[in-house]
C-alpha cells in the first residue's frame, strides 16, 4: 500500500495550494495529490492590490509541473471512493493510500435546478464552458437562471443571442451587489456604448431612507476570465439583447411537443416562471449555486453544515481525527471576525488550502498554531460588466441588522464607491471602477477610526483623504 505523510484530495486551487503550503514549511515530508481530473490547477501571476487584496490568474497545469515547487509529491489521477479514518487510509477506484494527516479538498459541483433534463446545462470545468459553447455557437434564445457570479459574467460576456435571465429578487446580481450598484450597472445590460459622464453625485443617507433594501450576503472550477478565450456567439448576427425576469423562478420545465402546443412558438425547450409567462429557448442555464462534493464520505460520520459542506473549525478541522478540509468543499464553522464570512471563491480557496497546509504542519511537529491574518477582512476582488469590483468586509451590511450608514459616491459609467459604516467606522465597501480607494478603505476597515470628523468629506474627490491617515 503507498502511503504518504499528507495525502490531499483534489487538483483544485486548495488542493495544489495546500501542497506547495507543505512542500514549503516541510520539504522533506511526503505528499500525495489525489485528482479526478488530469490537470492541476495553478495559482500564478499573483499581485497584492493591498496587504490583503490580491489579483491572479488561475492557469490549468500538468501535475508535472507542480515538482518546481514541491519535491516529494506523487500526483495520482483517480477518484476517491471512500475514507477509512480510523485506520487512517484513503480508497481509490484502484488502489488504498496511508497517511497522517489528510486534507479533503474536493471543490464543488453546480447544483442545477433540473439534474436531468439535457436542456439544462451547469458550468464549472472546463468540459462544461467546452458543452456551453456548442450550444452557444447554434442558438438564438438562452435562459439563464440565477443571480450570482455566473450569470452575472454570461449576461455580459454572451454575444448574438437573444437572453432571458431569471432572478428571484428585485435587482440583478444580489449576490454581490446591492440595488444601487445594480442600477449603475443596468446601462451595461442594454449593450449600448454610451459615453462616460462627469457630474458626480454624493450622498449620505442612513438605511431607514435607502431606497430598495441592500441584500444579505448572501472537474476543478475554472479561473479567472475563463470566458476571455472562448467564443461565446449565438447565431442572431446583433448584440445579445437581455430580458430581465425579475422576482421570478423556473415553475416548471416543459417539452418541445407541449411547448409548441402552449406557445404556438418552436422551440426545443420551454420554461414556465413562476409569473406565469412562458418562453421557449435553446437550452437553460443553471446558475444556481454549487454543491460541495462529499459523496466520498458517506457513512464516515463526518459532520456536514447545512449547507452541505464538511463543518471545519478555526484550525481547517473537520470532526473526524487528522482530517482536514479546505476550499469550496468546506463550510467555515468557527466565530468569524467581524469582517469576515465565508464566500465560495477561489480567493478563499488560496487561503484555506494554504492555512490547511500550516494547521497539518504544526500538528504533526506538535506546535501552536495562530489563525491567518487572512481570516480578519472579507475581501474580493473580480470584474462585472467589464468594471474592476472590489469587495471588502462587511460590503452588504452583511450581519448589521440594518443599522448603518451609507456613504455614496456615483460617477455614472464610470465609478460606483459605497462605504458602509457603523457608529462612525467603516465596516465595507463596494468598489466598483478605477476608484483607487481600496488600500484606504481596507486601513479604515482594520483599524476602525472613528470617521465621524469626516463625515461627507471622506468621499470627496477633491480631497485626498490618504493624506489624513499617513
Ligand atoms: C464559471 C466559474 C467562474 C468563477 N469565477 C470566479 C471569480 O471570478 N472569482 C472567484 O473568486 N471565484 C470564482 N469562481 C469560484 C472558484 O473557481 C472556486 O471557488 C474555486 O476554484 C474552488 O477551488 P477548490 O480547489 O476548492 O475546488 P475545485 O476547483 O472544484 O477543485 C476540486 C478538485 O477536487 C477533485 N475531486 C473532486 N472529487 C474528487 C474525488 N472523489 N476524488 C479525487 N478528486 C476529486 C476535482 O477533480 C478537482 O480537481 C468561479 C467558478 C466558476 C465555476
Ligand atoms: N466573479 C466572481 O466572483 C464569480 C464567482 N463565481 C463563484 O462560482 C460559484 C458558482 O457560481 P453561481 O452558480 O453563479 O453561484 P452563486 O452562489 O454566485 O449564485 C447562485 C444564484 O442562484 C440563485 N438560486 C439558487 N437556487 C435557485 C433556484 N432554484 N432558482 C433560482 N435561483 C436560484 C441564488 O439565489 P439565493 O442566493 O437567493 O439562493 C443566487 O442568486 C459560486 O461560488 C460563485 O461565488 C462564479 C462566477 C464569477
Amino acid at each position: 500500500m503507498k502511503e504518504a505523510t499528507f495525502v490531499i484530495i483534489g487538483g483544485g486551487i486548495a488542493g495544489v495550494s495546500c501542497a506547495e503550503g507543505i512542500s514549503f514549511l516541510s520539504p522533506e515530508e511526503s505528499i500525495i495529490l489525489i485528482s479526478s481530473s488530469p490537470v492541476i490547477k495553478k495559482v500564478t501571476n499573483l499581485k497584492h492590490l493591498t496587504k490583503l487584496l490580491s489579483e491572479f490568474s488561475v492557469e490549468e497545469r500538468s501535475p508535472d509541473s507542480l515538482s518546481e515547487t514541491c519535491s516529494l509529491l506523487t500526483v495520482i489521477n483517480d477518484s476517491v471512493t471512500s475514507i477509512d479514518y480510523e485506520n487512517k487510509i484513503v480508497v481509490t477506484t484502484k488502489e488504498s493510500i496511508g497517511y497522517e494527516r489528510l486534507c479533503i479538498c474536493s471543490g464543488a459541483s453546480p447544483k442545477l435546478i433540473d439534474i436531468a433534463n439535457p436542456y439544462v446545462i451547469g458550468i464549472r470545468d472546463t468540459d462544461s464552458v467546452q458543452e456551453f459553447q456548442k450550444r452557444v455557437c447554434s442558438s438564438k434564445r438562452m435562459v439563464v437562471v440565477g443571480n450570482g457570479g455566473i450569470a452575472t459574467e454570461l449576461v455580459h460576456e454572451v454575444e448574438g443571442m437573444e437572453i432571458v435571465w431569471v432572478i428571484k429578487d428585485n435587482h440583478i446580481s444580489a449576490t454581490f451587489i446591492d440595488p444601487g450598484a445594480a442600477e449603475f450597472f443596468q446601462s451595461s445590460l442594454v449593450k449600448s456604448d454610451e459615453d462616460k459622464t462627469a457630474p458626480t453625485k454624493r450622498m449620505k443617507f442612513s438605511l431607514s431612507n435607502a431606497k430598495g433594501s441592500t441584500t444579505e450576503a448572501g472537474g476543478a472550477a475554472l479561473g479567472p476570465d475563463w470566458h476571455s478565450n472562448v467564443d461565446l456567439r449565438g447565431i442572431l448576427q446583433q448584440k445579445s439583447t437581455v430580458t430581465v425576469e425579475y422576482k421570478s423562478e423556473v415553475k416548471r420545465i416543459i417539452d418541445h411537443v407541449e411547448g409548441k402546443n402552449l406557445l404556438s412558438e418552436d422551440w426545443p425547450v420551454y420554461v414556465e416562471l413562476t409569473n406565469g409567462k412562458i418562453y421557449g429557448c435553446d437550452f437553460i442555464v443553471s446558475a444556481t449555486g454549487v454543491v460541495p462534493n462529499t459523496s466520498f464520505l458517506d457513512g464516515t460520520g463526518v459532520q456536514l453544515s447545512s449547507d452541505g459542506g464538511i463543518t471545519v473549525n478555526w484550525k481547517m478541522e473537520t470532526s473526524l481525527p487528522d482530517v482536514y478540509g479546505a476550499g469550496d468543499v468546506c463550510t467555515a464553522s468557527w466565530e468569524p471576525a467581524p469582517q469576515w464570512f465565508q464566500m465560495r471563491l477561489w480567493t478563499q480557496a488560496l487561503q484555506m488550502g494554504t492555512y490547511a497546509a500550516k494547521a497539518m504542519v504544526m500538528s504533526i511537529l506538535g506546535e501552536e498554531l495562530l489563525q491567518d491574518f487572512a481570516f480578519e477582512l472579507f475581501s474580493h476582488v473580480t470584474n462585472f460588466f467589464g468594471f474592476k469590483v472590489i469587495l471588502l468586509g462587511l460590503f452588504n451590511g452583511q450581519g448589521l441588522n440594518n443599522e448603518y450608514e451609507i456613504l455614496l459616491r456615483v460617477t455614472k459609467s464610470s465609478e460606483y464607491v459605497k462605504l458602509i459604516l457603523k457608529d462612525g467606522r467603516m465596516q465595507g465597501a463596494v468598489l466598483i471602477g478605477d476608484t483607487d480607494l481600496e488600500e484606504m478603505c481596507e486601513n479604515l476597515i482594520l483599524n476602525q477610526l472613528d470617521l465621524t470628523p469626516f463625515g461627507e468629506e471622506l468621499l470627496n474627490p477633491d480631497i485626498d483623504i490618504d493624506d489624513y491617515f499617513d
